[in-house]
């Protein structure tokens, strides 16, 4: 079933003037696209393709015209704290340079639960103990966040997103301060996550193996439009090739399986054909 619909959505940022939307210069162009609930798409394009414009867009972050629908929700004209219940959102960078705990931030993953200054209960505080361990970082629990790695950081804001129900998660980026181990260990908790709690994710991604492996579909980027939609578990591979190599100049693609038996997808650059 469709959870998440997104259509005609063209979004960018104000020009010269704050105080009007006339000025605003778009970097994405109407884009369409839908999502079943339980799935994670990921965004693959070149940098500056607008993958996170596309992001804070349906985070009702930035100026856009068309429409984000979840849950048939319109998510435009919803109240911010209401649209906070709904959406968990993880920016590039994560915006945090108070000295505060790394409890107090994965426990910031409440707030739209709770009423202005209401203590968060003890089962919540126990949700963030268990969400750090998944994490790896339940013996930096009371930890200045400031003190953390620049992956650790990361790991504390997925937490924070992890704490809470949300049936849609808007992640920007979440692998690229992690090591090799760490990136598969998220994609995995994040497929749990979506199919436990009956929600979607959008990803944006740089990493190949990831987007090819754990995505269920990819939303295909280049020059502020959507050029193509992949499913890496249904598209035939050339089909996948020749989309990819639009972005990523010659790529071939090989399905080889692990020690498992598991099907994994390879992406390799070719030489580019002039
Ligand atoms: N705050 C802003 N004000 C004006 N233009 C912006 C702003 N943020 C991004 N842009 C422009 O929007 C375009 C798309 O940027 P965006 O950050 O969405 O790309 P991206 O695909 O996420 O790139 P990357 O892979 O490098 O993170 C770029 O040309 C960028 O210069």
């Amino acid at each position: 079933m469709s959870i998440l619909n997104i259509c005609d959505l063209s979004a960018g940022y104000h020009h010269s003037s704050r105080t009007s939307t006339t000025d605003v210069q778009n970097v994405i162009n109407n884009i369409s696209f839908s999502a079943e609930e339980g799935s994670i798409v990921g965004i693959l394009g070149e940098n500056g393709c607008g993958k996170t414009t596309l992001i804070k867009a349906i985070a009702n972050l930035i100026p856009h015209s068309g429409c984000c629908e979840l849950d048939n929700l319109q998510l435009e004209h919803m109240p911010h704290k209401k649209l906070a219940q709904l959406c968990g959102y993880i920016p590039q960078k994560s915006g945090i340079s108070i000295d505060i705990s790394l409890l107090d931030v994965v426990m910031m993953g409440f707030n739209p639960e709770l009423k202005l200054l209401q203590p968060p209960t003890e089962a919540m505080k126990e949700k963030a103990y268990k969400v750090l361990a998944m994490v790896g970082l339940d013996s930096r629990i009371n930890d200045n966040f400031q003190t953390l790695s620049e992956g650790q950081k990361q790991l504390a804001l997925l937490a924070r997103t992890f704490v809470a129900k949300r049936k849609l998660l808007l992640l920007d980026e979440p692998e690229s301060a992690l090591d090799f181990r760490l990136r598969y260990q998220i994609m995995n908790l994040l497929c749990s996550y979506v199919e436990r709690n009956h929600a979607v994710s959008l990803v944006t991604l740089h990493d190949s193996s990831l987007a090819l492996n754990y995505c269920n579909t990819l939303l295909v980027l280049s020059e502020s439009k959507l050029i193509g939609e992949v499913y890496p578990d249904k598209t035939p591979i050339e089909e996948m090739e020749m989309l990819l190599s639009k972005v990523y100049g010659t790529i071939s693609i090989r399905e080889l399986r692990n020690r498992q038996g598991k099907r994994q997808l390879v992406m390799m650059k070719e030489d580019d054909m002039h």
